[in-house]
């Protein structure tokens, strides 16, 4: 699974460092972070839309949507694909992530 990650992050890169006609990354790149963030966000609300109608193919669609706008951004930053695997090993190693409920307040 994350050999396509990894090679979708690399098509991305490629297109980055030599743009090519008619590719609509290249195309991202060239407009720049403003359209690129635009997108992430549009894509988000897809897979939020997507996800309450419940509809199956189209979580999965909206979802390869905003990964791929997600790595145009990542490209953009200058974030390697290495550096967020690495974030998500070393979170790998912690359980228990569910925060304690905080007491309530009694005393004012
Ligand atoms: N994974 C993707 C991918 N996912 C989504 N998209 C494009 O993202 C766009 C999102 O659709 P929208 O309707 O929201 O946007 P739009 O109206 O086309 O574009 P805007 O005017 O809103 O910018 C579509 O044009 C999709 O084709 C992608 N474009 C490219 N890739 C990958 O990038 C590779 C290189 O593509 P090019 O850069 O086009 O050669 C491809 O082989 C794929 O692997």
């Amino acid at each position: 699974m994350t050999n396509e990650f990894e090679a979708l992050f690399q098509v991305v890169k490629h297109r980055q460092e030599s743009p090519a006609e008619g590719s609509y990354t290249s195309y991202l790149f060239d407009q720049g972070i403003e359209k690129i963030l635009k997108k992430v966000g549009e894509e988000s609300s897809e897979v939020i839309i997507a996800a309450m109608k419940n509809h199956r193919e189209e979580i999965i669609a909206e979802t390869s949507d905003l990964l791929y706008h997600l790595f145009v951004m990542l490209a953009e930053r200058g974030i390697s694909f290495e550096e967020v695997t690495a974030e998500i090993e070393n979170r790998s190693h912690k359980v228990g992530n569910l925060k304690q409920e905080r007491p309530d307040i009694t005393d004012y």
